[in-house]
């Protein structure tokens, strides 16, 4: 079992704040980190990696700190993000140039095994400058996977991805997880997540957010005031059945728009009054936009910023 603990972390760059005071622990399984861009989460998966020394408090792998541990090392698996390869060399030259680096017995053998895992050996002798993106993702991930890590970190990995080869890739990461091995991906969107963990870590603007349960979380989201953009074909008599109803506490005219903006409490309750408080008094339903659902508002109204 491996368990990476990260305890009261901060990681600045000058007086940017990456990463501000996290404490997470990441167990087996398949963990989603999900935030919107910016929020921190290379940063983290940096500084879980070894890759980078949190400014302020301590990432651990069982205990161990990771920061300038070689053993760590060897039990890690990181795909990054960026595509920084080196584009003249094979598929193949590439994996097995890391199976050299961790100074595996067999390195041939190790770098054929990890690219039949992500079904790339029929393209192991062509150059990497040749690859679609999605090559490129799988030839990262099985140099990740070629010293068998028990965790594997990955950052962004769907970006670019097909849908078929997505699904590949949820497979292989589900199977890992049944495995008992630690793996954590990175995301900024929400359906990807919900496909593939069921235990989310949510960072936003360098702070943790939530920790659980996909479930739990999703509801908090769903649960929380939403404002919409409404046009109909009687705006004010509409404002008028709304406000006398408890799922809306507040509605602007905008006369610009020639629209309601109206405040949502109660999410489910106002879905389902809506519609029939307009059907009652002959109002035709034009627009129902929700206006704050970008990932930012939606994260934001989780740590209560
Ligand atoms: N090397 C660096 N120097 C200066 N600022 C940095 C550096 N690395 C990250 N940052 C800043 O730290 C913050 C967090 O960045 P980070 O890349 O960790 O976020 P992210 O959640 O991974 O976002 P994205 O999904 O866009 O990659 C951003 O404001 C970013 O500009």
């Amino acid at each position: 079992m491996t368990t990476l603990h990260i305890t009261n972390t901060s990681r600045w760059f000058g007086n940017v704040v990456a990463v501000n005071d996290i404490t997470m622990t990441i167990g087996p399984g398949v963990t989603g980190l999900l935030g919107p861009n910016g929020a921190g989460k290379s940063t983290l998966i940096n500084m879980m990696s070894g890759f980078l020394a949190p400014s302020a408090g301590t990432v651990t792998l069982d205990e161990k700190p990771i920061w300038r541990n070689a053993d760590c090392y060897r039990q890690i698996g990181l795909v990054p993000e960026r595509e920084g390869m080196y584009d003249y060399l094979t598929g193949g030259e590439f994996v097995l140039a890391n199976a050299e680096l961790h100074q595996l017995p067999d390195p041939r053998a190790a770098a054929a095994e990890a690219l039949a895992t992500v079904e790339m050996t029929h393209a192991a002798d062509r150059r990497i400058d040749t690859y679609s993106k999605g090559m490129r993702q799988r030839v990262k991930m099985a140099s990740a996977l070629v010293h068998h890590p028990s965790v594997l970190l990955l950052d962004e990995p769907f970006n670019g991805m097909d849908p078929r080869q997505r699904l590949q890739l949820m497979d292989l990461l589900a199977k890992m997880g049944d495995e008992g091995r630690t793996v954590l991906f990175s995301s900024h969107i929400l359906e990807e997540v919900e496909q593939l963990a069921s235990h989310i870590e949510v960072v936003v603007a360098g702070r943790h957010a939530a920790s659980g349960d996909f479930r739990k979380i999703r509801r908090l989201m769903t649960d929380r005031p939403h404002r919409y953009l409404i046009r109909s074909s009687d705006n004010r008599a509409l404002a008028a059945a709304l406000i006398a109803d408890a799922s809306t506490s507040g509605i602007e005219v905008d006369v610009a728009e020639d629209a309601l903006r109206v405040q949502a409490v109660d999410f489910a309750r106002f879905t389902e009054r809506l519609p029939s408080l307009a059907r009652e008094r002959d109002i035709r339903l034009l627009t129902v936009a929700p206006s704050d659902e970008s990932l930012e508002n939606v994260f934001s109204y989780l740590v209560g910023t």
